[in-house]
């Protein structure tokens, strides 16, 4: 069934930039990492929703949901992506190259929770965000959450990946560690 949705409706709309990033990131080992499609056009929609001019992301990976954010704002939007590692930002970066959408990237190299503590240190940044997207370690999505509510402008809106894992977050018996993270964050 899913597979019938994504050829007959996810992928006959999907960006060919995006379709590309796809492409390069489909033979990198933790490909399955990577934003699906038909979650990423809920999310250009969500920032299409919010108006989303101002965004920040913590766990880019090659690019999926930052480029598909980077095509969805304005050509004046600004987006802030945090990842502790540059090197899988820079399989998709010529593709946002060639999208001309790099200008709207503030990419920054490190741990995300410093970086919210540094943004948070300038009285302008609170309440200046429009959108955010989480997609990375969920023991910290519960800090990350804390920061978010107060760079996030009212009305604004974040969006965190994973928080279900098809079902078992709210399962008794889900005992891994990562379903234990997530179930910690999202209780609280
Ligand atoms: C699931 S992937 C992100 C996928 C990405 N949103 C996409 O669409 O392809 C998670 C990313 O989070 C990054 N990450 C993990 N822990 C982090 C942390 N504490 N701070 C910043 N980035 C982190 C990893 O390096 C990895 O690239």
């Amino acid at each position: 069934m899913r597979q019938y949705i994504l050829e007959t409706s996810v992928y006959p709309r999907e960006p060919e930039p995006l379709k590309e990033l796809r492409g390069v990131t489909a033979s990198h080992p933790r490909a399955k990492m990577g934003t699906a499609p038909d979650a990423g056009q809920l999310m250009a929609m969500l920032l299409q929703l919010v108006n989303a001019k101002k965004t920040i992301e913590i766990g880019v990976f090659t690019g999926y949901s930052l480029l598909l954010t980077a095509l969805s704002i304005p050509d004046d939007g600004k987006i802030i992506a945090i990842d502790l590692n540059r090197d899988t930002y820079e399989i998709g970066l010529p593709i946002i190259r060639k999208a001309g959408v790099e200008h709207k990237i503030d990419f920054i190299e490190s741990e995300a929770l410093p970086i919210l503590d540094k943004l948070l240190e300038d009285g302008e940044n609170e309440g200046s965000f429009d959108f955010g997207f989480v997609d990375a370690d969920k023991v910290n999505y519960l800090n990350y959450h804390e920061r978010l509510m107060k760079l996030l402008r009212v009305e604004g809106l974040v969006v965190y990946d994973n928080t279900l894992w098809g079902g078992n977050t709210g399962d008794a018996r889900g005992i891994g560690s990562r379903i234990q993270e997530t179930r910690l964050a999202v209780d609280n």
